[in-house]
C-alpha cells in the first residue's frame, strides 16, 4: 500500500495468507463474509506499517519486560493488535454459534482446540478455526518463550461484563507453562497473589513454614485492550492470577505498569494518586496456551 512495511519474519506467511483469504472472501456475496474481508484487507495495510508494534517484537521480549513485577517472566505488549484487528476478532468471536458458548460464574467461555482433561489420553485435539489461527500466528514471530510458537494449540476465550472476572487461579500442569492473553473490549487489572505451599500439593517435607513463595510479592497488571501479556516461570508456577468483580480498577503502585496506565487514560489523579479506570464495555480475552497431553481421532 505504501512501502514503508517491514517484513516480519514467520515460519508461515501470514502475509500471503490473508491477502489469499481476503481475496476469496471478498469474492463471496454475502454481506458478512464481505465485511470480513474489508476487514482482512485493511489489516493486511495495517500489519506491515513501519509504526506496527510488531515490526519490534522480532527485538525479542526483553523491551517488554515489567521490570517492576517482583518476578521475572511476565511481559505485556501495548497495542499488539490494531483497532481493527480488535474488531474483527471481536466479530468472529460474537459470531460463533450460542451453542458453543458455556456459562461459568457470570463469565462466558468458548473454547477452540480441545477440552484440556488430565485422563492419560490428553484432549483430543480439534481444529482451530481459520480466523483464529491468524491471531495465532501472529504470536509465531515473538518467542517470548520457547513454547509459546507454532505449538500452541488450545484458545480460551473469556467474555466478562463490566464489573466481572475470574477467581484467583493458576492454569496448572496440563499446560506447558507460559501463557500469551490478548486483550479485547474493556481493560481490566490482573492480580498476581503468590501461592500459599499449603494450598496445593502440601508437602509435609515443608515444615509448614519458611515458604519461600510467601516472601513473593502480589502484584497487579493493567491489562489495556489490545494488548498481549505473556507469562511464565515463576508468575505461572508460584502465584495465582485472577481479576477482581469490580466495574472499575483501582490502579495503585502494586499494579507494574501503573506508570503505562496513567498515560494512557490521562494521568487522572497526579503521579501518585490513586487511579481509578471504569471497565466501560464488556472485555474478551483470548488465553493462548499449549496443552501438553493430546491426542487425534480419525475423522472420515
Ligand atoms: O481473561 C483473562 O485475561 C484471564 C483468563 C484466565 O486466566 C484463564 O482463562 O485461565
Ligand atoms: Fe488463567
Amino acid at each position: 500500500m505504501n512501502g514503508r512495511r517491514t517484513p516480519i519474519r514467520v515460519s508461515r506467511s501470514i502475509f500471503s495468507e490473508i491477502f489469499a483469504r481476503s481475496h476469496s472472501v471478498l469474492s463471496q456475496s454475502t454481506t458478512r463474509e464481505y465485511a470480513y474481508g474489508l476487514t482482512e484487507a485493511v489489516l493486511v495495510s495495517e500489519l506491515g506499517s513501519r509504526n506496527s508494534p510488531r515490526s519490534g517484537l522480532a527485538r525479542g521480549m526483553d523491551a517488554h519486560a515489567l521490570a517492576r513485577a517482583p518476578v521475572p517472566g511476565v511481559y505485556l505488549l501495548y497495542d499488539f493488535d490494531t483497532a481493527a484487528e480488535e474488531s474483527y476478532l471481536l466479530s468472529r468471536v460474537d459470531n460463533e454459534p450460542k451453542t458453543r458458548w458455556t456459562t461459568v460464574s457470570d463469565r462466558r467461555v468458548l473454547q477452540f482446540g480441545g477440552r484440556p482433561t488430565a485422563t492419560k489420553h490428553g484432549m483430543i485435539a480439534e481444529k482451530i478455526p481459520e480466523w483464529l489461527l491468524d491471531a495465532f500466528y501472529t504470536l509465531v514471530p515473538i518467542r517470548p518463550h520457547p513454547r509459546v510458537r507454532e505449538d500452541l494449540n488450545h484458545v480460551l476465550v473469556n467474555a466478562y461484563e463490566p464489573g466481572r472476572g475470574i477467581m484467583p487461579h493458576e492454569d496448572g500442569p496440563l499446560y506447558d507453562p507460559a501463557v500469551a492473553i490478548v486483550s479485547l473490549g474493556a481493560s481490566a487489572t490482573m492480580r498476581f497473589t503468590p501461592r500459599r505451599r499449603d494450598d496445593a500439593d502440601a508437602d509435609a517435607a515443608d515444615g509448614g513454614g519458611g515458604r519461600a513463595s510467601d516472601a513473593a510479592a502480589a502484584f497487579g497488571v493493567w491489562l489495556p485492550p489490545r494488548s498481549l501479556l505473556v507469562f511464565t516461570g515463576a508468575a505461572y508456577t508460584e502465584y495465582l492470577h485472577g481479576i477482581e468483580d469490580v466495574a472499575e480498577d483501582v490502579v495503585d503502585e502494586s499494579v507494574a505498569n501503573r506508570d503505562a496506565a496513567a498515560k494512557a487514560v490521562g494521568g487522572g489523579g497526579g503521579a501518585d494518586g490513586p487511579l481509578v479506570i471504569p471497565r466501560e464495555r464488556a472485555r474478551v480475552s483470548l488465553t493462548c496456551r499449549r496443552v501438553l497431553k493430546t491426542r487425534k481421532i480419525l475423522a472420515f
